[in-house]
């Protein structure tokens, strides 16, 4: 304890005036709160049938002033627990002496002198703390550049409002106060981060925020954490341009998202919107047909139940060549919507076809098709109403100088009372005739352009003929992808791998639902998106504003995924800031030793993670033999007695995974088997290596007994991930060493039990 430092008084007294200042706030709040609730009590009691419009705005205006100043509340009360958790002392050039700044999550403002009592971690001058070392610094803050001398960085262990400890950071210590936080438990991890953030992770939370970014990081690297903090720090440097709700999370399964969901609101990220790729775009395109997951076709290769060429197809429907035949098919529908008649009405020209076709080949080239159709609509309708008048003007005039005619022209007075009655009948006729075929003549000539269902139009590509005609030159393989798709086509069922092409083709004919656009996305588990999935994503969007973060060594779907970032950077997003982060802070150097051999396993060279010094136990191995599930609870208790709360037992296949479950159940140790779409993440689950992806448990039990890990691509990544999932303790339970890929070379990297 740090009691007895020179500055102990002085940090309580700090602590207790800003707690003070807080507790004064929230006082005063509530009494605000108070006030506006009784307001609103009286203009509800007062407001009768006759009340104008003004009155109800007025109520909704006090709602909503009240909602937002009880979140106020309610992130200053949570506050006070831990106001801040660094201190920097710092002197700019031009001020005559040093200053101390407080860091916390919020900036709080002393009301009267407007001068920080703490200052916000997203704050320019807070990236001092996180950039460099004492002494000389700079920072940039709207477009200014500040200098000066950081004398101190300090950092505070605060709970519950009382200042437990503190130390000040140099060189040393900063990576004693990483490695407290990180031997807690999982229970206290994601949320807790931003004071111990590094500079490699500063450096992607702060890279320039108008730019994409592509980020390579080892497994543990803090890929998710460092994306939803720079989500944070984006809507905080950008808070009058860009609102949380237009930001989109793109997340690898809804487990996941659960288990994020927990950091976002200490991110004051909590109402960005995060969904997966598939229920995304299934939304997004109002396409409700079941769709056949990657994770299924993925099962059902690990279970042997589908021949290993169905994992090529896939492949292929993610590719850029797929892309060429869908571009070609596109362009083939936009011919389609060249028109050959003018449009007239009673044989007036109102808009010539050449007219409208240059509205729609090159005025409108920007919209998708149908808004390209809804806009000549507008037009024609405009310019049938300004033409209307002048017809039936001219079409009077023109009956009314025959009728001159006739009535001072025409000596014989019966032939001129017939001629005067034939023009007056049909004068009328024809204004009417006019008036009755404007009625309808837009929505009739409309009728011309093709009516496009997406869902359809996609279908019909894979008609042989249709196919055909666009892909001549289709291998036998690509010939069997589209019976493959048009047999599940028929059985109303999509492949995961139709929905990137489904939302590029709607992109173009439709364009997006503005309730469905974002304008800034973050895709974690990139590795794992084919390049349709991201391409569509980027046309639909329109924005190049993606943050996007993965891992190679973790690709479990390799058939369909990206095998690497520049052909990113290259085909979709050439302006892409590219970075990496290789040292990882999940798990401990024993584990990562064992994981990184395995990569060593690979044909292609894959970014092995460095972990950060900590040490911990060697993996275990743990023979299936009569006795495991008893030896599995007592090495439960003994962790759980030891502080680990949660425990994971992965398996390669989801079958595998069911029978452990019934093993362990009838053993009275209680797991609860994970599946895709659970919304809760319990303390002690079973789930296959897919579905454990992004996640992590205290201690990890890998389960092999009918399918042993294999030595091929796939396998060896998908027992990387689940190696990689351990914080602190790793175990392997199979028939022999091998179901791991443990060969005698690995002997030194794990032990036996
Ligand atoms: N700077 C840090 N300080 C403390 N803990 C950190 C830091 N960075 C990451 N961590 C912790 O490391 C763990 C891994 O982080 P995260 O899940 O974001 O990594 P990841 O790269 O997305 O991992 P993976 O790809 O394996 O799923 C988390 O427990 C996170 O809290």
């Amino acid at each position: 304890m740090t009691e007895r430092h020179p500055d102990f008084e002085q940090e309580l007294d700090r602590l207790s005036f800003t707690k003070a200042y807080m507790d004064h706030l929230i006082t005063s709040q509530e009494s605000d709160q108070e006030d506006l609730k009784n307001r609103q009590e009286d203009t509800l009691e007062n407001l009768t049938f006759k009340d104008s419009s003004l009155r109800y705005q007025e109520m909704l205006s006090h709602a909503n002033f009240m909602k937002m100043s009880n979140d106020q509340l309610e992130s200053l009360k949570h506050l006070r627990n831990k106001p801040y958790f660094a201190r920097i002392d710092f002197h700019q050039k031009e001020k005559p002496e040093r200053e101390t700044f407080y860091i916390g999550k919020t900036s709080l403002f002393d009301r009267e002198t407007q001068l920080p009592i703490i200052l916000d971690w997203r704050s320019p001058l807070a990236n001092v703390y996180y950039e460099g070392r004492l002494g000389e610094v700079s920072y940039e803050a709207l477009g200014e550049r500040y200098e000066g001398e950081v004398s101190l960085k300090r950092q505070y262990q605060i709970e519950e409002g009382e200042l437990c400890d503190y130390r000040d950071i140099d060189l040393t210590t900063k990576d004693e106060l990483l490695q407290d936080s990180l031997a807690q438990n999982s229970e206290n991890r994601i949320t807790e981060i931003v004071s111990t953030i590094q500079e490699e992770q500063n450096q992607i939370i702060r890279a320039d925020l108008r730019k994409p970014i592509i980020v390579q990081g080892a497994a543990g690297s803090g890929k998710t954490t460092i994306a939803l903090h720079r989500i944070s720090y984006f809507l905080y440097t950008m808070k009058d341009i860009f609102h949380p709700e237009e930001m989109l999370i793109l997340a690898p399964n809804r487990l996941f998202i659960h288990y994020i969901s927990e950091v976002l609101p200490e991110l004051g990220v909590d109402k960005a919107r995060q969904t997966t790729y598939m229920d995304f775009v299934q939304t997004a395109t109002g396409i409700d047909l079941p769709v056949i997951s990657q994770h299924e076709v993925l099962m059902k290769s690990v279970e042997g139940s589908m021949p290993a060429s169905q994992l090529s197809y896939a492949g292929f429907k993610g590719s850029k060549s797929f892309k060429r035949i869908l571009d070609r098919y596109l362009q083939r529908l936009k011919k389609s919507y060249k028109v050959d008649e003018d449009f007239t009405l009673c044989g007036f020209r109102i808009k010539s076809a050449k007219g409208i076709n240059r509205l729609f080949f090159e005025e409108y080239s920007y919209f998708p098709y149908e808004v390209r159709v809804q806009k000549i609509k507008a037009v024609l309708q405009s310019e049938l109403r300004r033409k209307k008048k002048q017809i039936l003007t001219k079409m009077a005039t023109k009956y009314d100088e025959a009728l001159d005619q006739a009535l001072y022209g025409m000596k014989d007075a019966n032939k001129r009372k017939i001629r005067v009655s034939f023009l007056i009948t049909r004068k009328e006729e024809r204004l009417k005739e006019i008036k009755q075929a404007a009625r309808t003549a837009v929505s009739k000539y409309m009728k011309q352009f093709p009516k496009v269902n997406v869902l359809s139009f996609y279908q019909k590509l894979f008609d042989e003929t249709a196919f055909m005609s666009l892909c001549p030159e289709a291998s036998y393989d690509v010939q069997m992808i589209r019976k493959e798709t048009k047999k599940a086509h028929e059985n109303k069922k999509l492949y995961a791998e139709d929905l990137a092409p489904l939302l590029y083709l709607q992109t173009f004919i439709t364009g997006m639902d503005p309730d469905y656009r974002a304008k800034k996305v973050v895709i974690d588990e990139a590795q794992d998106y084919s390049f349709m999935e991201i391409y569509s994503l980027r046309k639909a969007f329109q924005t190049d504003l993606f943050t996007i973060v993965g891992d190679l060594a973790q690709g479990i779907y390799h058939y369909r995924g990206i095998g690497n970032w520049e052909m990113l950077q290259q085909e979709i997003f050439p302006t892409a800031q590219y970075l990496t982060l290789q040292k990882t802070y999940r798990t401990t150097i024993e584990i990562m030793n064992l994981a990184n051999g395995l990569l060593d396993r690979m044909p292609e060279e894959l970014p092995k993670a460095e972990p950060v010094v900590r040490h911990g136990e060697l993996p275990v191995f743990i023979e299936r033999s009569v006795n495991w599930k008893r030896r599995l609870r007592e090495q439960i208790d003994e962790l759980q007695n030891s502080g680990m709360k949660s425990f994971a037992v992965v398996t390669k296949s989801k079958q595998e995974a069911n029978l452990v479950a019934e093993q362990l159940k009838a053993a009275g140790l209680h797991f609860e088997t994970m599946k895709e779409d659970q919304n809760e993440l319990g303390n002690q689950v079973i789930l296959p290596a897919y579905l454990a992806k992004g996640l992590e448990f205290d201690v990890v039990f890998l389960y092999c007994e009918h399918q042993p890990y294999e030595e091929n691509e796939r396998d060896i990544k998908m027992l990387y991930v689940a190696m990689t999932r351990a914080l602190h303790r790793l175990y392997m339970i199979g028939q022999k060493p091998e179901d791991f890929l443990l060969s005698k070379t690995e002997n030194n990297l794990y032990c036996k039990v």
